[in-house]
């Protein structure tokens, strides 16, 4: 019997990357990560530029073989992904024109696909746009059409890039609506996101950095488990460049607990990434 991915919580489904190693040239995009897709769930990946997110979810759709590990995925057929910067969607081609290309290419017709495609389009706010070209869509739209397409043939497994970066705050709600939507349907779930307000609304989420998995759990326990003390004033306090700006104050990093004066907060997801990779990058703070 394949042994579960760990953390998957699930004895039947073992969806997911187990230890995967993935690397390019002398670059090592991803180290021995693990993460687990569950049925019903959304995992959320998190991490700064080149943390091998889009690495890790291209090995999960078997587009990247790893050079060690293991992938576990369902038929080809039962994959959706949408690739970053809404790439799969044909910008020459109308919305309608996009979604019949692709039910051809999953031999969806009949009643119950007309039914779906009309259910989609009316859920991300596109049915009145069945004829536009999609190169001429606005760039929320494009992303919800890019959506509408990697889930049209019902996946059990559902992949998506970043599928909110450049969206306006309106449409990040439908696509977010989306997303729930078909996690509460059953698919697994996995996107990699920028939003670290979208990263704590998952079911799990995993922080990466440089390859390397800093933290993975349900996002309460991520914050929990935030590594030393995030605090926040006026101007940095310590290390400047342990420090970043956040609205109109400054928020600094301390490996141990804050010095006299300084004003601790309850750390938010974006305190904790920023905290896990600081304090993965400056081991000698935590040593
Ligand atoms: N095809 C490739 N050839 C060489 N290096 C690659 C390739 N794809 C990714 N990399 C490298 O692997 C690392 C991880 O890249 P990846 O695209 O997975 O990161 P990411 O977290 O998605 O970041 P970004 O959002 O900036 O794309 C980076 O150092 C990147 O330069």
């Amino acid at each position: 019997m394949t042994p579960a991915v760990p953390g998957s919580g699930n004895a039947t489904q073992n969806w997911g990357a187990r230890e995967v190693t993935v690397a390019f040239g002398a670059t090592t995009a991803l180290d021995a990560v693990s993460l687990a897709a569950v049925p019903g769930q959304v995992a959320a990946v998190v991490g700064g530029d080149g943390a091998g997110k889009t690495t890790l979810l291209r090995t999960l759709v078997g587009r990247i073989r790893p050079q060690s590990g293991r992938v576990e995925a369902p038929a080809t057929a039962d994959c959706g992904f949408m690739p970053t910067g809404a790439s799969g969607v044909w910008q020459d081609l109308t919305v309608a024109e996009n979604l019949a290309f692709v039910a051809a290419a999953y031999h969806l017709a009949g009643p119950a696909y007309d039914q779906r495609r009309a259910h989609l389009l009316r859920t991300a706010g596109l049915d009145h746009a069945e004829d536009r070209l999609a190169g001429a869509l606005s760039g929320g739209m494009r992303q919800k059409l890019a959506f509408c397409l990697a889930i049209l043939h019902e996946p059990k497994l559902l992949v998506l890039d970043e599928p909110s970066t450049g969206v306006d705050p309106v449409s990040r709600v439908d696509l977010w609506r989306l997303i729930s939507r078909a996690a509460a349907d059953g698919t697994a779930v996995v996107m990699a996101t920028t939003y670290l307000d979208e990263a704590e609304r998952a079911s799990t989420c995993l922080v990466l950095d440089q390859g390397h998995a800093l933290a993975m759990g349900a996002p309460a326990d991520i914050l929990a488990r935030t590594p030393g003390t995030v605090t926040t004033g006026d101007r940095p306090a310590g290390r400047p460049e342990l420090s970043w700006r956040r609205g109109h104050a400054t928020r600094s990093w301390h490996p141990g607990p804050p010095g006299p004066g300084e004003q601790a907060v309850a750390p938010d997801m974006e305190d904790a990434v920023i905290a896990f990779t600081f304090a993965d990058r400056t081991p000698e703070t935590t040593a």
